[in-house]
């Protein structure tokens, strides 16, 4: 299958974003000294002559620098270096506390329910959005009684509470990106859900969930200081909260008192604040946009896509093909409760080893049909037939873990946005390598040479570089190579290839399509082909059906139907195939179809 999928965890490590977070003033002064506090409260036992508790009526509110207390003494005579340090240590585990539990919740039950089917997702929002109308602080103050005054219990209430802004956060984050093709393309490949999660959709929105856990340990230091303030927590154990509460007694007496645990609590909860807007930052500027396929034009390259085809053709005539489609409808609900029917009813055959061109207009059911034989329509979809058939067996019935194993065995598939199917945090080499591994078994060591094979095997003149390259460092014509030698890897029986060339420069496209008539004679595998331009039917295609609003109006024989079109639609598009002999002068006349004159032709 065209299986790009990665390799495992270190691979999805941009080698940059550490570099770019340390380009950030902010967050490198905040990391800085939110380590030096750290290191400070781990040292406290060395550092501080007395325990946090330890009080002596001589240092009763000692001035700053009294020997033995750094920082003074407080109104009860305790050290209030001692006491800060131990602070420091107070707040922390707080942080982590809050928010370990806080992540725990909100992230497994977040992409579950943003990956699941509608109904679990209606289940967990509404549980996750009854607890968020729950007021968090009251119910922290209320709680106190059961928590016996730990700091460390209170916390992991308040982690319970806050765990819905995290779960909406990664419910929302994964519904946009479970649409993203690549994701598409790794459960077509047949990974399981729980590692299309864990690999591809976590990764991919684990920039807002950083950001969004440093507010949180910022607010939830501050949260453990304010309830220690108001008195809820055990007198043993000291926090910045406690000590603001004494100190805020003699605020006009020793003011000094009160400016140490609030300078603290602004350094640790700031801190944690601009070290997560850094983080995020760094996430994004190496999050990379696709590139344009750049190529250096090839002049004799330009016939390629009128040329006539090649090679004999197939009939779709035979007793048993491997593609077997008869009555086909694929159907959406309206918001009016009806059912809209996008493929109507149509008939196909296609066999081994024959390439057969589906082509039509924007929105005349191609995707929908190559969709459907791939199972990658979405769940509302209803999809019927009186045959439907792959190598024999039926795709409608049966078990859905069988006919995914089945589809994955027989079944490859190239997209139309090549970069958009490619992962952009994984190299090409990791999601080649573990696509093989998912189809094929065997060693990394053994996926690796076989993906630099492949590599070499479409054409792409530097395989390692290749491999070692992130989608953003290669071209738009490479990543179209990269995902059909995956797409090949497992020896695919039937490659469905959707609009394989649209998205690449008209040089390119050529190249694509000799790479794919060539694969297709040396490896005898069958092609369906999905195209809206008839001179991409014209270069690859045995035999051509012609869709238009969801039904086939025109099959046959791609040579019979240049020569003989009977259909105006079908005569359309042939006029409209562009060669260097050809000089349109007139547009393509639309007026056989007044209903549908803005539908594109030539794309
Ligand atoms: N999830 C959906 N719900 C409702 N209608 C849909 C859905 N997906 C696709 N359609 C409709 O199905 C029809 C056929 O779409 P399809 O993607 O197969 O067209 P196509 O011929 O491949 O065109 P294109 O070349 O633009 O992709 C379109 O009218 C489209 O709006």
């Amino acid at each position: 299958m065209s299986v790009l999928i990665p390799d495992s965890v270190e691979n999805i490590r941009r080698p940059n974003v550490f570099r770019r977070l340390l380009g950030n003033p902010m967050a490198v002064g905040s990391m800085v000294l939110i380590a030096a506090v750290i290191v400070l409260g781990l040292l406290a036992p060395v550092l501080s002559p007395h325990s946090p508790n330890f009080s002596s009526l001589d240092a009763v509110n000692a001035p700053v620098g009294t020997p033995g207390y750094l920082l003074g003494g407080d109104s009860s005579g305790r050290d209030i270096f001692a006491r800060l340090l131990a602070s420091v240590n107070t707040a922390m585990l707080s942080a982590i506390t809050g928010v370990a539990v806080a992540l725990l919740i909100g992230i497994p039950f977040g992409l579950i329910s943003g990956y699941a089917k509608p109904r679990t997702d209606s289940v967990f929002s509404w549980v996750f959005n009854l607890l968020m109308t729950f007021p968090a602080l009251v119910l922290l103050i209320v709680a106190f009684p059961i928590t016996g005054g730990s700091y460390v219990v209170m916390m992991a209430i308040f982690g319970f509470l806050f765990s819905p802004s995290i779960f909406r956060l990664v419910r929302n984050l994964v519904v946009a990106v479970k649409r993203e093709l690549y994701i598409d393309a790794a459960r077509v490949s047949g990974l399981s859900t729980a590692r299309i999660l864990r690999r591809h959709i976590l990764p991919a929105v684990r920039g807002p969930i950083v950001i969004t856990a440093s507010f949180l340990a910022g607010v939830a230091i501050a949260v453990q200081a304010g309830l220690a303030f108001l008195g809820l927590g055990t007198n043993d154990v000291p926090s910045f909260g406690s000590m603001t509460a004494d100190a805020f007694a003699n605020l006009y007496v020793y003011p000094i008192q009160f400016l140490w645990p609030t300078i603290m609590l602004a350094i640790l909860s700031g801190g944690f604040v601009l070290i997560g807007n850094g983080l995020r930052d760094a996430l994004e500027d190496s999050s990379l946009a696709p590139t344009k396929a750049l190529r250096p034009s090839n002049p004799e390259a330009r016939h390629a896509t009128a040329r006539a085809p090649h090679g004999p053709a197939q009939t779709s005539e035979g007793p048993s093909p491997l593609l077997r489609i008869r009555n086909l409808r694929v159907s959406y609900p309206t918001t009016g409760g009806q059912m809209k029917q996008v493929v109507n009813g149509i008939s196909l055959d296609l066999n081994a080893g024959g390439v057969l061109g589906l082509i039509g207009e924007s929105g005349s059911g191609k995707t929908q049909t190559a969709f459907a034989v791939l199972g990658l329509l979405t769940q509302e979809a209803r999809v019927e037939a009186d045959e439907f058939t792959l190598d024999g067996h039926d795709l409608l019935s049966g078990d859905a873990g069988d006919l995914k194993r089945l589809r994955t065995s027989l079944l490859a598939y190239v997209p139309q946005e090549p970069m958009s199917n490619l992962a952009p945090s994984f190299t090409v080499g990791a999601q080649l390598v573990e696509g093989i591994r998912a189809t094929k078994g065997g060693t990394k060591r053994e996926a690796r040479q076989l993906a630099l094979d492949l590599l070499r095997r479409v054409g792409i003149v530097d395989p390692a570089r290749t491999y070692r390259s992130y989608p953003h460092e290669i071209s738009g014509g490479m990543a179209q190579r990269v995902l059909i030698a995956g797409a090949i890897a497992a020896g695919p029986r039937l490659l469905i290839a959707d609009e394989p060339t649209t998205a690449l420069d008209v040089t390119v496209q050529a190249e694509i399509l000799d790479l794919l008539r060539n694969l297709q004679t040396d490896l005898s595998m069958s092609v369906l082909l999905v195209t809206h331009n008839f001179g991409v039917v014209a270069d690859l295609c045995d035999e051509v059906a012609v869709m238009r609003s969801g039904e086939i109006v025109e099959a046959g024989s791609y040579r019979n139907l240049y020569r003989h079109a009977e259909h105006v639609y079908t005569k359309q598009l042939i006029g409209a195939i562009l060669d260097e002999d050809t000089y349109r002068t007139d547009p393509v006349a639309t007026s056989a179809y007044p209903d549908h004159s803005e539908g594109s032709v030539g794309r």
